[in-house]
């Protein structure tokens, strides 16, 4: 494991009945880093994404966050990370402000309302919004309230599932700035696509995941993005 590593996948292998859905997954996530596990469908993303919140076992191997295995202390993992899934899971009779007022209280959390508007600020959900039921937001006006939600929840981790799906271009833009900003405030960002466009955009490296095993690798160098062409390619089995 690399000392500075706070998502490790080592060996993992996860197998359902006599089906291997995940075969001998290596890698390490650094802190501040935003990393990109790209696939298809049935590739075996969200069953990555399982086994590291600890709803799925390892068979063999380890998925490790933050030193905490997910498989036997899956507690300490759902404490130190904040999971933002497809579909937002927030109460739309509740305004967004009384959303995270909720959630920060099942979670323990005390916050001020200051603390509250600095984060909805952050993730730049209009004010104008923050008192208004969530049955009227957008896609992505409900995803930046689960972020600001995250976010006061002070969580080090994020785990997103295909967080850019729905999402209409200037709503991906957007979420791709938060993203690399929080990541540049030392979150570390995990999240799980099919989107080559906007992993190369975000991501400080990109995994590719097909039929359970990890089949390329690609990382940013410096501010200059990985290159989309390649990773089409790759993806799609071509040589460039
Ligand atoms: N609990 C389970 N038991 C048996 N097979 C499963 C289980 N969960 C997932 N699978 C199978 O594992 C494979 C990977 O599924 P997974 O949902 O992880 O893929 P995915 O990459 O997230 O796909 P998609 O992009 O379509 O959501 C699929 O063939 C799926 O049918």
């Amino acid at each position: 494991m690399q000392t500075n590593s706070v998502i490790c996948a080592d060996a993992l292998t996860v197998c359902v009945d006599d089906r291997t859905l995940l075969d001998n997954l290596n890698f390490n996530v650094g802190k501040g880093e935003v990393f990109a596990l790209l696939g298809g469908n049935g590739a075996g993303k969200s069953t990555t994404l399982k086994t590291f919140l600890g709803l799925m076992k390892a068979s063999s191997g380890s998925a490790t966050v933050l030193g905490h295995n997910a498989s036997t202390q899956p507690n300490q993992v759902q404490k130190s990370v904040a999971y933002l899934p497809e579909s937002v899971t927030l109460y739309g009779h509740l305004s967004g402000v009384e959303n995270i007022r909720y959630f920060l209280s099942v979670a323990g959390v005390d916050k001020s309302d200051d603390d509250m508007f600095a984060a909805l600020r952050k993730v730049a959900l209009q004010e104008d919004s923050w008192n208004k039921a969530l049955s009227n937001y957008s896609k992505g006006m409900r995803q930046k309230t689960a972020i600001a939600l995250a976010l006061l929840r002070n969580a080090p981790v994020l785990f997103l599932d295909e967080p850019t799906s729905g999402l209409d271009p200037a709503a991906i833009d957007e979420f791709n700035v938060l993203v690399s900003e929080l990541a540049a405030g030392g979150a570390t960002i995990f999240m799980v696509t099919h989107d080559v466009y906007g992993a190369c955009q975000v991501a400080h490296r990109i995994v590719l995941l097909s039929n359970g095993k990890l089949t390329g690798s690609f990382e940013r160098a410096g501010d200059t993005p990985i290159d989309t062409e390649a990773v089409h390619a790759a993806f799609a089995g071509r040589n460039v």
